[in-house]
């Protein structure tokens, strides 16, 4: 028996949507458009990332949307391909569900780009429940953004600071210290529900700390919808096999199909990643997910940050690569993606690469639910979802 390790790069994708334009996102392309920027712009030269172009990423980009990228041209060793999502939402939720072979059934609700964007009913709700008179924010933002322009606000009044995206989020920022960490959890935790019956896909919790400058601290929580069928976790683990999560992988199943979970930063992650290649049964999924190329470098745009981070990923791939058995594959894709040379601070909708360590030629346009249907048959479990495998 052999065992499969799923990693998602959060937000690194490849461009050539066929449905880019309707999301106003035509001709963007995440990887791409790292890759040139360092090779016109950046000190150290071109972008470097020699395991994962070994794989096949500079062809699977090429593959997605005809885009070059400077850089990355080596011939393939891996199976790769590019990924297509049919989901309506360009989200961290649609993208891991459908990856894991359940494309959304239904459309999100999306809170209007309008100042206030949030119904009356809604800011009712949330100032009963958090026992405030008032809220700050209601509207769209960028969470690091609004933090600076609200957070004396909310000191002074003690109001907690909602704001949404293009995204089908409410997200409430509020400082560790002065609101209660735990308070903003239990508010955004009572407040799911009826967010999550609004088809609002999740309440996420932004807390904060400093006296200005302010910062973000880890102890975001996500309170997402729980997935409305099963999905490759629970075929999985129906089959008696273990499946453990890395990263934010058990809030985006709602813990659904999940046996054992392990957080941090993504330099823990890459850590618990090492060890699960290490340690993890026969028969075994580890679903990863690395969200800093989406949360640090993405949303805020900075193309530098985001090609060090893909480098950094890169640079720690070797020993788990070696570390693997055989037979095992090693699955690097993403949920979507947030092009950091975009318009705006959202995320783009485009193609994601495919590649598969332990396994070898051109899978070519794939669909985001053959991910599942390949891990499925790869492990020998009853498939799940309308995907097919590459393997
Ligand atoms: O700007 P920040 O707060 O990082 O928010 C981003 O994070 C949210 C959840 O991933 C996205 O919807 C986007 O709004
Ligand atoms: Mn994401
Ligand atoms: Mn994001």
């Amino acid at each position: 028996m052999t065992r499969a390790f799923l990693v998602v790069l959060d937000s690194v994708g490849c461009g050539g949507a066929p449905d880019a334009a309707e999301f106003g996102d035509e001709g963007a392309n995440t990887l791409a458009h790292i890759a040139a920027h360092c090779a016109a712009h950046r000190a150290e030269g071109p972008l470097r990332l020699s395991n994962l172009d070994g794989l096949g990423l500079g062809a699977a980009i090429r593959l997605a949307s005809g885009d070059d990228a400077p850089g990355l041209d080596a011939v393939p060793t891996g199976l790769w391909g590019a990924a297509t999502e049919v989901s309506r939402g360009k989200d961290t939720p649609s993208g891991h569900w459908e990856l894991a072979g359940l494309p959304v059934p239904f459309e999100w609700t999306y809170f209007p780009d309008t100042d206030p964007c949030f119904p009356p009913e809604l800011v009712a709700l949330i100032r009963e429940t958090a026992g405030t008179a008032g809220i700050l924010g209601n509207r769209h933002a960028s969470g690091t953004l609004i933090i600076e322009e609200e957070a004396e606000a909310h000191i002074r009044t003690g109001w907690p600071i909602c704001y949404t995206s293009v995204d089908s989020v409410l997200q409430i920022a509020a400082h560790e210290e002065h609101f209660g960490l735990q308070r903003l959890l239990d508010l955004c935790e009572a407040l799911a529900p009826t967010l999550h019956e609004m088809r609002v896909g999740r309440v996420i919790a932004r807390p904060f700390i400093g006296e200005g400058p302010w910062e973000r601290t880890p102890n975001r929580r996500d309170f997402a919808m729980v997935p409305p069928a099963p999905t490759l976790c629970d075929a999985v683990q129906g089959a008696g096999r273990q499946v453990h999560a890395i990263g934010k992988i058990g809030d985006i199943f709602s813990m659904r199909g999940i046996d054992t979970v392990a957080k941090g930063p993504d330099a823990a992650l890459m850590r618990h990643l090492e060890q699960a290649v290490r340690d993890m049964p026969d028969g075994s999924l580890t679903f990863a997910n690395f969200v800093e190329f989406d949360s640090l470098y993405g949303h805020r745009r900075d193309p530098e940050g985001y090609a060090a981070h893909l480098e950094w990923f890169d640079g720690c791939l070797s020993p788990i690569l070696e570390a693997t058995r055989d037979g095992d594959i090693v699955i690097f894709t993403a949920d979507h993606g947030n092009d950091p040379t975009w318009r705006g601070s959202d995320h783009t909708r485009e193609r994601v690469p495919v590649l598969v360590a332990g396994a070898s030629g051109e899978a070519g346009q794939v669909a985001f639910a053959d991910v599942a249907a390949s891990v499925c048959a790869h492990l020998g479990v009853p498939t799940v979802g309308p995907g097919r495998s590459f393997l």
